[in-house]
């Protein structure tokens, strides 16, 4: 098996002794990866001992040197004695990083005096533990470079009062030791400030929060989460020679995330635009797995399977990420994946004109109302409120998204939709774009044509072409397959304002509020938008019925009630 590939030089720490607490998981052991993998010896520290035998057994079978100690930093005399005897097992200590630290999320208002204290026990005394054990134990006298983990704290952080106070503390005595510390043989004491970083800490979390983190991509100019490679290689770079004029910095590793201004409802600040580009760096060789069941894969090509292995820990909502990180289309897998060979009953390949693209109904007075990229996580929630109001509508599907239509709670909603009577189009297997000349077309429809026919025994005729993007080629595929591609004329872009569904409806009240006689509309939302699945649709719905409209699936608003599906 191939060593965690650095970007840094070959044997950059060799002979080193470096202390990376809590590097029995997550960004820890990365770090601590990484740093072996450059030559040092590692010692890992922390307060369960299972992930660090496994981490030390990860980091030998790769051929470096990795010891374990019991520690934890919340405990001065404990922090003392790791010191000691590190520097009576090893000769010394050339680096500290202090990676371990957390929180739990509370609004400061229910926090309580204990809570509080805890969290800046943990964080700020740890540290400070961690620091002073080291220093007296011997950088004191031989020098050594120390880095801390914090955490990006520039704006505050909201749910978070314990855990901002804590580091930006971190940040501060870091600044006063780097000064009255410097002097000793050339101490450099420095922080990393992570913005949102993929990684096993988001275990920690009640799965509401990890949605709500997953849907603060648009503070975000990279609108993706970080990786805990693109944290060590800093880690590494500052206690590095090349940062040995650098003291008492924090360096934030958050894709300027904490320079945004964004806001959500915002058109000026269009985070992301389609297409755009965010290059991954992830160091972890392809197989080495995590004790989590994070599978680190050469990166960025791989980074779908990743977030598969993520989903695997078995918290569903954790797919939400996905929506952060996975949103540069042009990361989305340039390894071919195989497709499953077709059934010779898919293979009618009799040619047919090409597709052309449908923006409203036919049928006087329908109003189909469609959702895409979903089964979302609160779809269910919506299926509940159609049955009880006994409306159909149109779900375009995607089979890898936001969700994994292959995830056993994803397919029930897939069959629950099926057999209320509700249309399931096509809205391809990854959300690729039709238009984009790198699109397999035909794996992309087939994959997820194969997937549905496995659940609801029938291929659909209506598809959505992601982003609304079709070309001549897809359209001359589509029509040849026999496919209906239908867009929309409401767009109520409740994938920009994920939190406002004011904005959302006021798409409806354009299109309704004035003179609609004659006209037929299709609206276009997101069921894997937890918003529009569990308030924004039923405002809608009950707003397009106070029109007077009829609601209905996209193909019984063209007239067809029989030909939405073929064997
Ligand atoms: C947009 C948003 C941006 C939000 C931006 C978010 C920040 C940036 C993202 C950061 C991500 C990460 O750091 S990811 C890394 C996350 N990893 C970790 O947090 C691992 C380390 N964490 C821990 O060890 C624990 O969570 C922690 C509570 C801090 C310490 O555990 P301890 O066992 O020492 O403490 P406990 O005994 O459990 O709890 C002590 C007291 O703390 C309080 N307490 C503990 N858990 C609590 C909880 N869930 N809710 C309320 N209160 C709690 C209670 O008062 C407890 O007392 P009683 O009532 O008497 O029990
Ligand atoms: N993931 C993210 O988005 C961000 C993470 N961070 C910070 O990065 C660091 C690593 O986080 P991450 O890898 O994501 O999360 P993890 O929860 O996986 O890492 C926390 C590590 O700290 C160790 N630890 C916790 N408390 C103690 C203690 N009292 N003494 C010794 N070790 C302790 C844990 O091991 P054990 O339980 O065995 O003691 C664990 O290995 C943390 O400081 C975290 O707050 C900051 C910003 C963002």
């Amino acid at each position: 098996m191939s060593t965690y590939r650095s970007i840094f030089k070959k044997d950059l720490f060799k002979g080193q002794v470096i202390l990376v607490t809590g590097g029995g998981t997550g960004i820890g052991r990365c770090i601590a990866h990484e740093l072996a993998a450059l030559g040092a010896t590692i010692i890992i520290a922390a307060r369960k001992s299972e992930p660090l035998k496994i981490v030390q057994d990860e980091i030998q079978k790769l051929g470096g040197i990795c010891d374990t100690m019991l520690l934890n930093i919340r405990d001065a005399a404990m922090a003392t004695q790791v010191i000691e005897d590190i520097v009576a097992k090893h000769g010394k200590l050339d680096g500290l990083v202090n990676n371990a630290g957390g929180q739990f999320m509370s609004p400061a208002s229910q926090l309580t005096s204990k809570g509080f204290s805890t969290v800046i026990d943990l964080n700020l005394n740890g540290t400070y533990n961690m620091c002073k054990a080291a220093f007296d134990g011997y950088m004191g006298e031989h020098g050594g470079q120390i880095v801390t983990i914090v955490a990006e704290t520039r704006n505050g952080i909201p749910r978070a009062m314990h855990t901002g106070a804590a580091r930006a503390g971190i940040i501060n005595m870091t600044k006063t030791l780097a000064i009255e510390w410097g002097p000793y043989n050339g101490i450099r004491i420095n922080c990393v400030a992570p913005g949102l970083i993929i990684s096993s800490g988001m275990k920690n979390y009640h799965e509401t929060m990890v949605d709500l983190l997953a849907h603060s991509h648009w503070m975000n100019p990279t609108s993706r989460y970080g990786t805990e490679s693109e944290v060590s290689a800093a880690v590494a770079f500052l206690l590095s020679p090349a940062a040995s004029y650098i003291n008492g910095v924090n360096l934030e590793v958050d894709g300027g995330s904490s320079l945004s201004k964004g806001n959500p409802e915002g058109d000026e600040l269009k985070y992301n635009p389609e297409g755009s580009h965010h290059p991954v760096y992830i160091g972890w060789p392809e197989g080495a797995d995590n004790v989590h069941g994070i599978k680190h894969v050469d990166a960025p090509v791989k980074i779908n399977d990743l977030l598969n292995n993520y989903k695997a820990i078995g918290r569903s909502t954790v797919t939400a990420i996905a929506a952060c990180t996975l949103i540069p289309s042009s990361l989305a897998s340039p390894i071919p994946v195989p497709v499953p060979s077709l059934p010779a009953e898919f293979q009618e390949l009799n040619k047919r004109a090409g597709a052309t693209v449908i923006h409203a109904c036919t049928v006087p007075n329908s109003f189909a109302i469609t959702f895409d990229d979903g089964p979302g996580t609160f779809t269910n929630d919506l299926l509940d409120y159609l049955y009880r109001k006994q409306i159909k509508v149109t779900f375009f599907v995607n089979g890898f998204n936001y969700n994994d239509i292959k995830n056993p709670d994803i397919a029930a909603t897939v069959k629950r939709a099926f057999a209320a009577g509700h249309q399931i189009g096509s809205h391809t297997w990854s959300h690729a774009d039709l238009a984009a000349s790198s699109t397999n077309i035909d794996e992309e429809m087939t994959k997820l044509d194969v997937a549905l026919k496995e659940l609801i025994g029938k291929r659909p005729v209506y598809m959505r072409p992601p982003y609304g993007n079709t070309s001549p080629a897809a359209l001359e595929y589509l029509g040849a397959h026999g496919y209906k591609v239908i867009n929309w004329n409401v767009d109520t872009d409740d994938w920009q304002h994920p939190s406002n569904f004011k904005l959302n409806l006021q798409a409806y009240k354009n299109a309704l509020q004035r003179d609609t006689t004659g006209k037929t509309f299709i609206s276009l939302q997101h069921d894997a938008e937890p918003l529009t699945a569990q308030v924004f649709s039923k405002i809608a719905i009950e707003y397009v019925l106070s029109k007077g409209f009829n609601i209905m699936p996209v193909g019984s608003c063209l007239g067809d009630n029989d030909g939405w599906y073929r064997d």
